[in-house]
């Protein structure tokens, strides 16, 4: 069996005991304040106090003088982390459990915890509006505006901070294993157009791999700013270019020239029709011997169970928060999209860094 079907496998059948299966609904009737407890357990300073204690482990009495809070409130936490199971008690004292343990040094836990915080948890309850209405009803506790990606540049800095740690996190990792599939002899790229290069990291990274390569950075024009900057100071500006455009304009033709395209974590951020007119237009752009690469998460084709439910409640951000429309997809959903387009895929490379998909398209033959 290859591991997709395993995947595949952890959804397709019911494997709790009944018993396990109403403490899980009791997880899940309390998420909200498991979440609040355990990111203010990390924040605090409690866990690592507890952590550091060792086998010795502390009182509350211990805990309250360190860390400085009020007597009753770390009561409160400690009681609810023993049920959460950040902690166990014996003989008064507390000592840190394997899950604690993650809460406080994972660091894809600490992104996702932080992205949920500052960037989804007030916007989440306007998901049934967001459902109903497919447009992102939760961000409006930032702005007034139709996407996230058109506020991205004017959101408070702590929620930019996690955005960007969120977004990078992924695709930080999947950059340098992806790098050698591009800028091989056979594929010969001098001019690639990075649509959705967001702050040049694809380009940075590129410039660097690749002394013959030139870029141009297609983005909205609030996120280009900041790439131009960036470019700048690295003095990358003969190497780098911009093209600043919102791309659901679908009257704005694509630049032309490039021997490739290249979109990472980019087509998640629209709808199945969107996905199809962008790819539209890269049909245009593009020589018949041009290629175009997308490198993509998709639930299905995870490793780990963990990874597939990262993906799918990620999908939640899209629809409350970032456009109402487009999710982190599953690949044969995505790929409909994609090929309605008039593209085949070539290629395809599965688990790239942590979850990616590495997809090189060629236009069909007609
Ligand atoms: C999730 S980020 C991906 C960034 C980068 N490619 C990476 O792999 O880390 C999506 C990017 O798409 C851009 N984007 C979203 N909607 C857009 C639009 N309507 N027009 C142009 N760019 C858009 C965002 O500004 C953002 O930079």
């Amino acid at each position: 069996m290859n591991l997709i079907n395993l995947l595949m496998q952890f959804f397709s059948t019911d494997k709790k005991s009944a018993l396990e299966a109403k403490n899980m609904a009791q997880f899940i009737a309390f998420g909200p304040v498991i979440f609040q407890v355990a990111r203010i357990m990390r924040n605090s300073g409690i866990l690592h106090e507890i952590e550091a204690s060792g086998k010795e482990g502390l009182t509350i009495e211990d805990i309250v003088e360190k860390v400085q809070l009020p007597h009753y409130g770390v009561r409160i936490l400690l009681e609810s982390s023993l049920g959460i199971g950040l902690i166990v008690i014996n003989d008064n004292k507390y000592r840190i459990t394997k899950t604690g343990h993650f809460i406080l040094h994972d660091a894809l836990t600490n992104v996702n915890m932080d992205f949920i915080h500052d960037v989804n948890y007030n916007g989440l309850f306007y998901l049934d509006e967001s459902i109903k209405n497919g447009k992102p009803e939760g961000l409006k506790v930032f702005g007034n505006w139709q996407t996230i990606y058109e506020g991205l540049s004017q959101l408070p800095k702590h929620v930019q901070k996690s955005w960007f740690a969120f977004d990078h996190f992924f695709s930080d990792t999947a950059f340098p294993a992806v790098l050698p599939h591009i800028y091989n002899k056979k594929n010969n790229i001098k001019k690639l157009l990075d649509i959705g290069g967001n702050t040049g990291k694809w380009a940075i990274a590129s410039t660097k791999y690749n002394p013959g390569i030139s870029i141009t950075i297609m983005d909205l024009p609030g996120q280009l700013n900041i790439a131009k900057n960036r470019i700048e100071e690295l003095g990358l500006n003969d190497r780098v270019s911009f093209h600043p455009t919102n791309i659901l304009d679908a009257s704005q033709p694509f630049p032309k020239g490039f021997d490739a395209i290249w979109m990472s974590q980019f087509l998640d951020c629209f709808s199945e029709d969107e996905i199809t007119s962008i790819m539209q237009r890269c049909y245009d752009a593009i020589d018949d011997d041009g290629f175009v690469y997308i490198l993509e998460a998709y639930w299905d084709k995870q490793r780990f169970e963990a990874a597939a439910f990262c993906l799918q409640q990620t999908s939640v951000y899209f629809t409350a928060l970032a456009n109402g429309n487009s999710q982190m997809y599953h690949s044969e959903i995505f790929k409909a999209a994609v090929l309605r387009a008039g593209f085949e895929i070539v290629e395809e490379t599965n688990n790239i860094g942590l979850s990616h998909t590495l997809w090189k398209l060629k236009k069909v033959n007609k």
